[in-house]
């Protein structure tokens, strides 16, 4: 019986991890997490009967606790979060919080010898070099449950490293594929809310929609597969059913295929190396009317090239680029910036840090907060 925990479960990775994980008899979830959402938690509790639960919200973690008393511990804030990650009898621990708010529990469970299925992309982002470390010193396996990164590691499977060429990122290109600045200035939180193929939380949508997903992933796939820069091409690809491949040096290109539903990659990662039948509707390809590729448009959408910057430079730079990024979807989410000026709160933080390279985790906090506040004193 495989025990795992799931940091973020009543998140859309979260939901569709139970939602596949129950159907499985091999599986026993011992742990679930949330931040304010103990009405979805509640309900998760019954259906899951977990060990311990954390809520993020002391005051939240405390109505819980009255709720529903002895049932389950309930524990709360950031200790909470680690202690589900670094549960004695957990095998696997899901990182399905959104932000680099999971730095921590990831590490913590790291330390504890647990495997990551990891969907938390800005913990990589941010301390990929510190993670894939840990890695390795612990000996511990990392899984990738986003989906392009599962179609990479499902790409490279038995082949030899050494004779990838080039990975091809793919990217949907977003809801406003096609549009130009001009028609970008007066875009609402509802248009950017609305993704074409798929169907996740808000601070993910919201980076699709500037294309800074793409390159958080750019960013992710360095250090999920240790490639360069150079070597991860991003291309938009609009129905979203190729959902990456990989070229290797004889010119063949592996890829992997599938409908739109995270379900297949989160139940692949918790199951590797095993592949298990599902309810999962199918691929019917005589339905795709054609699968079509084009260039990202890199003027137009400034936060992939931001991403690059931040990786071809290396450092705390990349903190202070993921940094501004949730604090400016946060800020267009509560409608107190436009869409164009999320690259441009970016742009600003990442002009005014002073770089560190290799930074400790202490260095990245640091480097957060700061970017907070460079960001708030303009646009507070
Ligand atoms: N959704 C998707 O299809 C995909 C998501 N990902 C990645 O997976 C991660 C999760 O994404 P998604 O499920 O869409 O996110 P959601 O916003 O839907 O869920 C986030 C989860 O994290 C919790 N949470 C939010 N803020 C905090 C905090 N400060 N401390 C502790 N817990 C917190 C939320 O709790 P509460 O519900 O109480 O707010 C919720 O359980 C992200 O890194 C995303 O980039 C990657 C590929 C696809
Ligand atoms: C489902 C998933 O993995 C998301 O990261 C999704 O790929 C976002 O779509 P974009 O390709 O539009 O960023
Ligand atoms: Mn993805």
């Amino acid at each position: 019986m495989k025990k795992i925990s799931i940091l973020g479960s009543t998140g859309s990775i979260g939901k569709q991890t139970i939602d596949i994980v129950c159907k499985q008899k091999d599986i026993q979830i011992l742990g679930l997490t949330a931040n304010t959402n103990i009405d979805l938690l509640e309900k998760q509790i019954e259906l899951v009967k977990p060990k311990v639960v954390a809520v993020m919200d002391e005051q939240k973690a405390s109505i819980l606790k009255k709720r529903i008393g002895s049932k389950v511990e309930v524990l709360s804030g950031m200790d909470g979060l680690i202690r589900v990650a670094t549960l004695e009898k957990v095998d696997i621990v899901v990182t399905a919080v959104v932000g680099m708010i999971g730095i921590r529990p990831t590490v913590e469970a790291i330390k504890a010898s647990k495997d990551i299925a990891l969907a938390n992309k800005e913990t990589l982002v941010t301390a990929g070099q510190i993670i894939m470390d840990l890695i390795k010193e612990y000996k511990v396996n990392i899984f990738p449950v986003d989906s392009e990164h599962s179609a990479i590691f499902q790409s490279l499977k038995g082949e030899n490293k050494k004779e990838v060429s080039k990975i091809l990122l793919t990217a949907s290109g977003g809801p406003f594929r096609g549009k130009k600045t001009e028609q970008l200035k007066d875009i609402t939180k509802d248009q950017a809310l609305n993704h074409p193929n798929w169907s996740m939380g808000a601070k993910i949508t919201i980076d699709s929609a500037t294309l800074m997903n793409k390159g958080l992933e750019v960013i992710e796939a360095k250090w999920l597969f240790d490639v360069a820069p150079n070597q991860i091409q991003v291309v938009v690809h609009p129905q979203s059913i190729i959902h990456s491949m990989v070229e290797y040096n004889d010119g063949s290109v592996i890829a992997q295929l599938g409908v739109p539903d995270m379900r297949i990659p989160i139940q692949y990662a918790l199951n590797y190396p095993k592949r298990l039948e599902n309810n999962i509707r199918k691929l019917d390809l005589f339905k795709v009317a054609s699968l079509t590729f084009e260039e990202p448009d890199i003027k137009t959408f400034r936060c992939l090239k931001l991403a690059y910057r931040a990786l071809e430079e290396g450092g705390s730079i990349l903190s202070v680029l993921n940094a501004a990024n949730e604090l400016a979807v946060k800020k267009f989410l509560e409608n107190k910036v436009r869409f164009l000026e999320i690259p441009e709160i970016i742009e600003y933080a990442m002009d005014k840090h002073c770089n560190i390279k290799n930074p400790s985790l202490t260095n990245i906090f640091e480097a957060e907060k700061e970017t907070y506040e460079i960001i708030e004193s303009k646009w507070g």
